[in-house]
């Protein structure tokens, strides 16, 4: 079998690579002549946990190959997955000239039947545009080749994508042909081996289905980093209240993690894109817009945790940082809550010493703000006055404390992923706190701008 996958950025690398894998012949096209080098040097774009080796593996056997003209690799295609950026536009709405340029090209250069299949996060009725901008560029050149559009979401997670590409929870495939649905069951037949994961369903439904997926998603930590500084008030611990919680199955245990909000290329600008869509039918998804404005809240609340704990001022305070990317095990910086937490130190005059294993080359490129990078967790921390915890990379979790304390001009740890025993670190003399743990800050913030009001 073959297929093309055009857009070779976290999801179409991922699925062009582990496609290959199968023994599908996959070429990967690219309008970035730069990554595309890189590639055919194989060498990798973006920093994803195994993708390297499937790479090398599968162009070694002359599996996969990368290019970046589309004509030039259409031959004997049966599938080409579209699987370029829909960035958000300044309305929220999904921007979509990638994927029907992209349209457009198949349009120009298709010689035989195809199955088109958008696996970009697009609005519902986007595949149905996608079939008129192709059928439009072929009335253009007076051909009509047949071909099929069909809707195939992608649910990986960044830094485990590999991993979820190949034992995905669900394939979701949305036709409205036999033909197309044919085609698609036999490319993701391999991914069925101790049971079958693939929901059919009409078109629009798979469109939905992967806004309805991350917007629950993220409805769940925006409902969770609520409670948390609700604990906070009340002196309860969301840690406790987590597990309490997620023993029920209705529940269940997993994303429901307090933080310092959600970030990544998928959930804000999903959650907008949807809230967007909603306004355009007249249908206020206000769930959704509640769930965004504490996310955005949420960005602030370990700032606000630092400013009282140094008397509100920050000015020439050196803070450290340990870890920039959105999550750990990624090297991507978009939408981290890091950018605005730096952004919010910067502005009040603190200087920032950040360490991330991956994310530092990425981090340079979108941080305009005078930061150190240091080289390690330990020279991060040399000299600080607090140490915030923005992404916890496993390396964080078991620090040597008494060379952290030592290094230390004052002890005071911010932990914006709870993952450290406040008991242990308190009992080393560090002053701690996470976020919706006892002896919350929050509240005392709240009482203390209340009082001086
Ligand atoms: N990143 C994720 O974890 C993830 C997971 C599921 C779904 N998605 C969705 O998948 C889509 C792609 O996301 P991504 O993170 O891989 O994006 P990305 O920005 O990493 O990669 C997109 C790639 O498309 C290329 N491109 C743009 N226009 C092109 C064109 N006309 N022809 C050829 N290539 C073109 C870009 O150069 C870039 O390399 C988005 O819609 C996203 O919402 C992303
Ligand atoms: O309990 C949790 C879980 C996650 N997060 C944060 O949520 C964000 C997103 O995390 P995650 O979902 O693990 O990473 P993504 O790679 O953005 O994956 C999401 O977005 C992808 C793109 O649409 C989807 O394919 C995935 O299914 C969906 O999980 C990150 O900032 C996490 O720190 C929390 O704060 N608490």
């Amino acid at each position: 079998m073959k297929a093309i996958v055009v857009g070779t950025g976290y999801v179409g690398l991922v699925t062009g690579a582990c496609l290959a894998d199968t023994g599908v012949h996959v070429s990967c096209i690219d309008i970035d002549e730069r990554k595309i080098n890189m590639l055919k040097g194989e060498r990798l774009p973006i920093y994803e946990t195994g993708l390297e080796e499937i790479v090398r593996r599968n162009m070694k056997k002359g599996r996969l190959e990368f290019g970046t003209s589309l004509a030039e690799f259409l031959q004997g295609a049966e599938v080409i997955f579209i699987a370029v950026g829909t960035p958000p536009d300044e309305d929220g709405s999904a921007n979509l000239r990638h994927v029907l340029a992209v349209a457009t090209a198949i349009g120009e250069a298709l010689q035989d039947y195809a199955v088109v299949v958008t696996k970009s996060t697009v609005p519902v009725g986007t595949s149905a545009k996608v079939k008129a901008f192709i059928a439009a560029a072929m009335d253009k050149r007076g051909r009509k080749i047949s071909f099929d559009v069909a809707s195939n979401p992608e649910f990986l997670k960044e830094g485990a994508a590999v991993q979820d590409f190949l034992s995905p929870d669900r394939i979701v495939i949305g036709t409205d042909s036999m033909r197309a649905r044919n085609v698609l069951d036999q490319l993701y037949k391999p991914f069925q081996l101790n049971r079958y994961r693939i929901i059919h369903m009409d078109i629009a439904s798979a469109e939905m289905t992967k806004y309805a997926a991350n917007a629950m998603l993220a409805a769940r930590i925006s409902f969770m980093n609520d409670m948390a500084n609700l604990c906070e008030f009340v002196d309860a611990d969301i840690n406790q209240v987590r597990n309490g919680i997620g023993a029920d199955p209705r529940i269940g245990s997993k994303f429901l993690y307090p933080g310092v909000g959600y970030g990544g290329s998928c959930f804000p600008k999903d959650v907008k894109a949807l809230i967007h869509t909603g306004k355009y039918y007249g249908h206020r998804l206000r769930l959704l817009e509640a769930v965004e404005a504490i996310n955005e809240d949420q960005k602030q609340v370990l700032f606000k945790k630092l400013l009282y704990f140094l008397d509100n001022d920050l000015e020439g305070k050196q803070i450290a940082i340990w870890g920039l990317a959105f999550k750990p095990n990624t090297d991507d910086m978009r939408e981290a809550p890091a950018l605005t937490i730096i952004e919010a130190l910067i502005k009040a005059g603190a200087g920032v010493r950040a360490y991330d294993p991956m994310a530092t080359g990425e981090a340079r490129k979108q941080i305009a703000a005078d930061v150190i990078y240091a080289q390690n967790e330990y020279e991060a921390v040399d000299g600080a006055d607090a140490l915030m915890l923005l992404t916890e990379w496993p390396e964080f979790r078991l620090p040597d404390w008494k060379r952290v304390k030592r290094l230390m001009q004052l002890p005071l740890v911010l932990d914006g992923r709870n993952i450290y025993n406040p008991q242990q670190l308190r009992s080393l003399g560090f002053v701690y706190h996470g976020i919706g743990t006892k002896n919350g800050t929050l509240a005392a913030l709240e009482k203390s701008l209340y009082a001086g009001a």
